[in-house]
Formats: C-alpha cells, sequence, structure tokens
C-alpha cells in the first residue's frame, strides 16, 4: 500500500551529483515555494522515482479522465473500473475518495491551481490538469503525507502521459503544498476581493450561482441561517439507504430484517427504510433479487407519501388508501379509493427506476397498477429491470416522450401521477459529485420548461379527485415552489394539498417531528404546504415535494358531463 505514504522512498541526498539542489520547482510553475523541506519531500530527482502508478491513484485518474473527456457519470464509471482493477476493500475505499473528492472540489483546485501555474490552466493538456487536480486533493484534503502526494502523483504522470510533463506537475503540487487549504482559500479570497456567496463558493467548492440558488431556496423555507451547514452536508459521501419493496421477499419485513442482522439500522424517519454504513450492499440476501433496493430515503419517502395520500370518494370527501407499505386490513390490500375500480397510477418519468419499483410494489398491494414512463430506451430498460421483483400484474413500461402519453393512452385518467422531473439535481449534488460543475444557470431554462410540459400534460391526463405529485431532486425555486404557483396560475381549478401529511402518514415519529419543522418555518403560503427535504437536516437528497388534486366534479357539473360523455372519460 503506498497511499499512506509510510513506505515511499526516503534517497538520502537532496542534491545531484553537480551539488545542485534538486526539485526546486519546474517549468511552468509559479507561485508560493516556501516550506517545502519541511513538509516532507522526497529527496528523489524525479528521474529516479518510481515510474509506475499505484493501483487506487490510476483508478481515480482513469474515472477522472473519463468524467472530463467524455462527459461520464462518476458513479457510474467508478464501480465499473475499481472491479476491473480488482481493487481490495481498502484501495477501493482510497479510490473512492481520491475520485469524489477531487470531483467535487474540482472549482477550488482549478482556483488554487491557476495561482500555481505560470499559464492558464485552459492551456494545459487535460490529462495533466486531471493529474494536478488529483494531487491537489492529496495535498490539501486528505490525510496523505506530502511526499507521498507529489511522488505518487508524479509516478501517475510519467506511466500514464510521459515523462515530459512530470517536471511541471512535481514543481506545481510543491508549490500546491506550502499552504493548508483554509490558507489557500482565504488568499485567494483576499487576493479577487471576494465576499459574501463569493468566498462561499471558494471554500465549500460549489459554483457561485449554485450558492445563490441554495440560499435564495433556504430563506423561502425559513433557513436562511443554515447556507453554510447545507454546502458542508454537500461535500460529505451519503449513507447508503435501503428500501424493502413490500410484498416482494419472503415474508414482509423480512429483507430488512436480515439486512439489520448484518449492521444495518432501521430509519427513525421513514417506514421500512433502513440505513447502512459500511460493508458490502451487493452482499445483502434479497438485492439480487432485486427486494431489497438501495434508494435515498427522501425518494422512499415521497413515492410513499404519494401512495399514502387519501383520494376522494364519490362524495367529495376523502377516504384514506391505507398506510403506505402495509396492507388495509388484516393482510388484505387497500382497495381503490373511488367506486371500488382499481386505481391506475403514472409514473411520468420513470428512469432508472427506484421510485417506479416502490410505487408498484405498494400499487401491488392495493389491486392497482402502475404504468412507468421513460423516453430514454437504455433507461426504460433499467426500469423494467427495477421492476422485475413486483408483481408482473401491477405494472407496463412504456417508452416514449412523456409529453406524448395522453396520445396513447385510452385510459381514462390516472388516480395517482409521478411527475419526477428532469432537474438540475442541485439536491443529489452529494452522490454526483462532478454535477456541480457541469451544471451552467443556462440549462434552468430548458429544463423548467420541460417540468411545465410534463407538468400540463400529467394534468391532462389526471382523473376527477386524482392526485398529481410533482418531485423534484433539487430545492432550486424555479423548479420547486415558482413551478408549482405557475402550474396553479395554469391551472385554477387545481388545488394544492399539504404535502406533510402523506409524508407524515409515511413516517415514524422522528421524521413526523422533522416534518413539523418544515411547515412551520416556510415564508409563502406555497412553500408551506410543499415539503423541502434538505441534505443537513434531513440527511436525505434535497427532495422537494409538491401534492396537488384535481377536485371532484360538482354533482350538477358531473350530471352535465354524464350526458355529453357518457362513457366517463376526461379530457386529454
Ligand atoms: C429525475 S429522473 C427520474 C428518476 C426516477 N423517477 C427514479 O426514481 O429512478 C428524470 C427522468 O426523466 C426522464 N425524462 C427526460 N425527458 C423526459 C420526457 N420528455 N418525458 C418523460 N421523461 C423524461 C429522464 O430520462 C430521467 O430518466
Amino acid at each position: 500500500m503506498s497511499h499512506s505514504g509510510r513506505d515511499a522512498a526516503q534517497p538520502p541526498s537532496r542534491r545531484n551529483e553537480k551539488g545542485r539542489e534538486r526539485n526546486r520547482g519546474g517549468k511552468g510553475a509559479t507561485g508560493p515555494g516556501k516550506g517545502q523541506a519541511a513538509r516532507g519531500f522526497s529527496a528523489a530527482a524525479p528521474a529516479q522515482r518510481k515510474r509506475r502508478a499505484d493501483p487506487a491513484r490510476l483508478t481515480a485518474f482513469t474515472v477522472l479522465r473519463a468524467v472530463s473527456r467524455d462527459d461520464a457519470y462518476a458513479n457510474l464509471t467508478l464501480p465499473a473500473e475499481i472491479s476491473r482493477k480488482r481493487l481490495d476493500k481498502r484501495d477501493a475505499g482510497f479510490a473512492t475518495e481520491l475520485t469524489y473528492g477531487t470531483l467535487r472540489s474540482t472549482g477550488t483546485y482549478d482556483a488554487i491551481l491557476s495561482a500555481c501555474v505560470d499559464r492558464p490552466l485552459s492551456e494545459l493538456d487535460a490529462p495533466v490538469l486531471d493529474a494536478l487536480r488529483l494531487g491537489a486533493h492529496q495535498l490539501l484534503n486528505m490525510r496523505v503525507e506530502t511526499h507521498a502526494a507529489v511522488d505518487e502523483t508524479v509516478a501517475l504522470v510519467r506511466a500514464e502521459i510521459g515523462a515530459g510533463p512530470s517536471g511541471l506537475v512535481n514543481a506545481v503540487l510543491r508549490k500546491v503544498s506550502a499552504r493548508t487549504l483554509s490558507e489557500w482559500t482565504e488568499k485567494l479570497a483576499d487576493d479577487r476581493q471576494l465576499s459574501g456567496d463569493d468566498a462561499l463558493a471558494l471554500s465549500y467548492a460549489h459554483p457561485a450561482w449554485v450558492v445563490r440558488a441554495m440560499r435564495q431556496s433556504l430563506r423561502l423555507h425559513g433557513r436562511g441561517t443554515e447556507l453554510e451547514a447545507l454546502l458542508r452536508a454537500d461535500n460529505a459521501a451519503p449513507e447508503v439507504h435501503l428500501v424493502e419493496l413490500p410484498g416482494t421477499g419472503p415474508a414482509p419485513g423480512h429483507r430488512l430484517r436480515s439486512a439489520q442482522e448484518a449492521g444495518a439500522v432501521a430509519s427513525t424517519a421513514l417506514t421500512g427504510a433502513a440505513i447502512f454504513r459500511g460493508g458490502d450492499v451487493a452482499r445483502l440476501p434479497g438485492t439480487r433479487e432485486g427486494q431489497l433496493r438501495v434508494q435515498d430515503i427522501g425518494s422512499q419517502w415521497v413515492t410513499r407519501a404519494l401512495a399514502a395520500a387519501e383520494l376522494p370518494d364519490q362524495s367529495g370527501t376523502t377516504e384514506a388508501s391505507g398506510t403506505a407499505g402495509q396492507p388495509g386490513t388484516a393482510g388484505q390490500p387497500d382497495t381503490a379509493g373511488q367506486s371500488g375500480a382499481a386505481e391506475r397510477w403514472l409514473d411520468l418519468c420513470a428512469g432508472p427506476g427506484g421510485k417506479a419499483a416502490l410505487l408498484a410494489a405498494l400499487a401491488a398491494q392495493r389491486g392497482a397498477s402502475v404504468l412507468a414512463n421513460e423516453p430514454a430506451a437504455h433507461r426504460a430498460k433499467l426500469v423494467t429491470k427495477a421492476l422485475e421483483a413486483v408483481d408482473p400484474n401491477a405494472w407496463t413500461v412504456r417508452t416514449g416522450d412523456g409529453r406524448t402519453i395522453a396520445e396513447d393512452s385510452t385510459e381514462s385518467g390516472f388516480h395517482r401521477i409521478l411527475v419526477d422531473a428532469p432537474c438540475t439535481g442541485l439536491g443529489a449534488l452529494r452522490r454526483r459529485p462532478e454535477a456541480r460543475w457541469r451544471r451552467t444557470p443556462g440549462d434552468l431554462s430548458s429544463l423548467t420548461a420541460l417540468q411545465q410540459e410534463l407538468l400540463d400534460t400529467a394534468v391532462g391526463v389526471l382523473a376527477p379527485g386524482g392526485l398529481l405529485a410533482y418531485v423534484t431532486c433539487s430545492p432550486h425555486m424555479a423548479e420547486t415552489v415558482i413551478q408549482v404557483d405557475d402550474l396553479l396560475r395554469r391551472h385554477p381549478e387545481l388545488v394544492l394539498l399539504d404535502a406533510h401529511e402523506p409524508m407524515r402518514a409515511a413516517a415514524e415519529d422522528a421524521g413526523a417531528a422533522l416534518l413539523r419543522e418544515t411547515a412551520a418555518t416556510a415564508t409563502t403560503e406555497t412553500a408551506a404546504r410543499c415539503v423541502q427535504l434538505w441534505p443537513h437536516v434531513h440527511g436525505t437528497d434535497a427532495m422537494f415535494f409538491a401534492l396537488l388534486q384535481r377536485p371532484l366534479p360538482t354533482p350538477a357539473a358531473a350530471e352535465e358531463s354524464a350526458g355529453e360523455n357518457p362513457d366517463g372519460r376526461i379530457a386529454g
């Protein structure tokens, strides 16, 4: 193992045969260079150092290259690379921290590297820049000894890029190592005269526009003082959350109990969820069969809340559909809320199928069925795979644009619709380390337009009395509360329900207590009726959940429409 730095080579002399001091900094490096001897550099000349990259760093570098060259997703590429290189548990953990940490803080590292290189970073070869970022992360954010961080990164560069840039990398990393991370961010903030959100952006490695968006959203929800806590939470690895798909294991709760025997802890917030700290999830019984799945508790929660929400009966009063995940009475499936007919549910944006799987499992217990729609063919396949553990009578997958669902549908409307819309994903920054640097404010206009169209389509296929859940994995106001306000303006017939009620119905006591707080602090009426989860408060992704209902027609209107529309279909 080389990453602790314990076994790095320590040749005796720091001077070459001509008596010149080695490693004083290569061409291309600039900035501070003091204090290097004290920080424990290797005394070996670059040419004498090892030429092989250690497997964990090589894995991280390979993923960084895929992310910057091919726009790959680290959360998909890294596990594949770890298994391809057959890393042991310790190296896999080290590679994960290297990859995720480097990607998360790329913007801050680039600011620091810019101060250490005598040319714009855009003029460096992309692989060299990735190697420098990797080195910077080890030096500034990990407990890797300085000489190991520098020597191992230089070895990686020699092995993977060539000897040419190794001098530059060696020299630049030495400059980086002259200050701690907080010394660097303070200095850069001073040099650039940064303050407020711009200074926070540098310290917490978020783009400034994201910091501003978080600040606005926190304020809207009465959490204006919590910005730094949120930014800090975004930079921490998320816990692994588990869900047992109800009705799929050998007995109710069986898979979760086995997981608990293997170290998982039952969630105090949400029924049917557990938290798994450490260990190989894939080894837990039921994961291979898809009965036990990894799913953020926020995602589970909004899904169960949609299933738990009450539909009105024909008289216009509400009728409980039973607690999500639990059969109505004495193990019997719940019946549909309206007129005894089986409920039809729609998951309009289903890929890759996490919520669809839980929704379908809950639907199967009620004798309801789910249509799971996804336009991307490869993601639609993932939806089908996710649903395999669930009774096949309870679900169908459609591959198509959600905006065309009404054209293909011969149904008379859906009773429960989930629009888990494509969004900026700013609520899941913990699990997609590169996302914050990839997204731009420009993405918002096309995403919010698509969200609007998907919502309008969903309203068009919502049965009278039906429930529409609008969910985003983003707390950005434009994608959440503003989107809901606009929807209500376009469709004044819709009623915005208090989303806390079904969320509470699905929650354990501790979860219900947390929800009381979210309702109390919101600063607008719409925000107060919606639920915004936060990583620093709820330990979940920053999931947004709004619940709307198309009211049942008044008896007079129903009579009139029955005359015009005898088969009871709703307008597309
Ligand atoms: C936030 S993800 C949904 C996550 C999913 N509900 C889950 O829990 O696994 C949004 C999905 O919407 C899909 N999407 C994009 N454009 C769409 C459209 N026009 N109609 C329907 N879905 C769309 C994306 O491909 C993506 O799979």
